[in-house]
């Protein structure tokens, strides 16, 4: 008999009020976000973060951008995050130091130009990251903007990631399209952050759950 498909989680990214992590977490989502790297929109310190995780019960991913790996243990480790997310330009061998350094689940955020390129990524990071995460691409934000990838670039090649890696879709998510991202990306974890704010870094209650019911919506059918 077919093993039953694994259910589709959620991540919502970019908190910075602890309500906001409750409100995730009643909502169901999987896993709350927090910017561990100074100076973005949606930046929080580390020792405020690590409140997330209490309020929600969500596993907490902390997300950096282009920290040296000492940096990197020492904000991951403040915040307790569980999972990483690497949103910058690191490169495997930094991966496979942090796997050496403590027990994170390690992703890794590729923002998408062309097939090719996640398919290199795929390559590259194939043994080290836990998981792929794609999103869109903007001249000036790393992330967080609300660009969408072009979703018709990675379905041909969805799947193309490696058995065992999770495919994390991200940018330009929000509660109307993400069903249509499930359907045609397949991915394990959908993840957003401005699509269900107010302002940068405040959560819109009833996108927070709008998002996280239709993304569940074509599982449960
Ligand atoms: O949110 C930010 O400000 C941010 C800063 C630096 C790196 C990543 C950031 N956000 C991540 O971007 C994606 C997509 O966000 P959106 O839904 O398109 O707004 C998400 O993984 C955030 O964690």
């Amino acid at each position: 008999m077919p093993e039953a498909a694994e259910r589709i989680r959620t991540k919502i990214c970019g908190i910075t009020r602890v309500e906001d992590a409750g409100l995730a977490g009643r909502a169901g989502a999987d896993f709350v976000g927090a910017i561990l790297t100074e100076g973005y929109r949606r930046s929080v310190a580390p020792e405020f973060a690590a409140r997330y995780p209490e309020e929600s019960g969500c596993r907490l991913v902390g997300v950096t951008v282009d920290e040296p790996v000492d940096r990197l243990v020492d904000l991951a480790e403040r915040a307790g995050a569980s999972v990483l997310q690497l949103h910058g330009d690191e490169e495997p061998g930094l991966l496979t130091t942090l796997r050496a350094r403590g027990g994170w689940e390690l992703w890794k955020a590729v923002r998408v130009r062309s097939a090719e390129a996640v398919l290199s990524a795929l390559d590259r990071f194939a043994g080290v990251a836990d998981g792929v995460l794609l999103d869109g691409w903007h001249p000036e934000h790393r992330g967080g903007s609300g660009v969408r990838f072009p979703w018709d670039l990675i379905e041909p090649v969805r799947d193309r990631f490696p058995a065992g890696v999770r495919f994390i879709a991200a940018g330009g998510l929000q509660p109307d399209n993400v069903a249509e991202a499930v359907r045609r990306l397949r991915p394990d974890v959908v993840d957003v952050s401005s699509g269900v704010e107010i302002t940068h870094g405040i959560k819109d209650a009833a996108r927070v759950r709008a998002f996280i019911r239709n993304a569940r919506q074509d599982l449960e059918k």
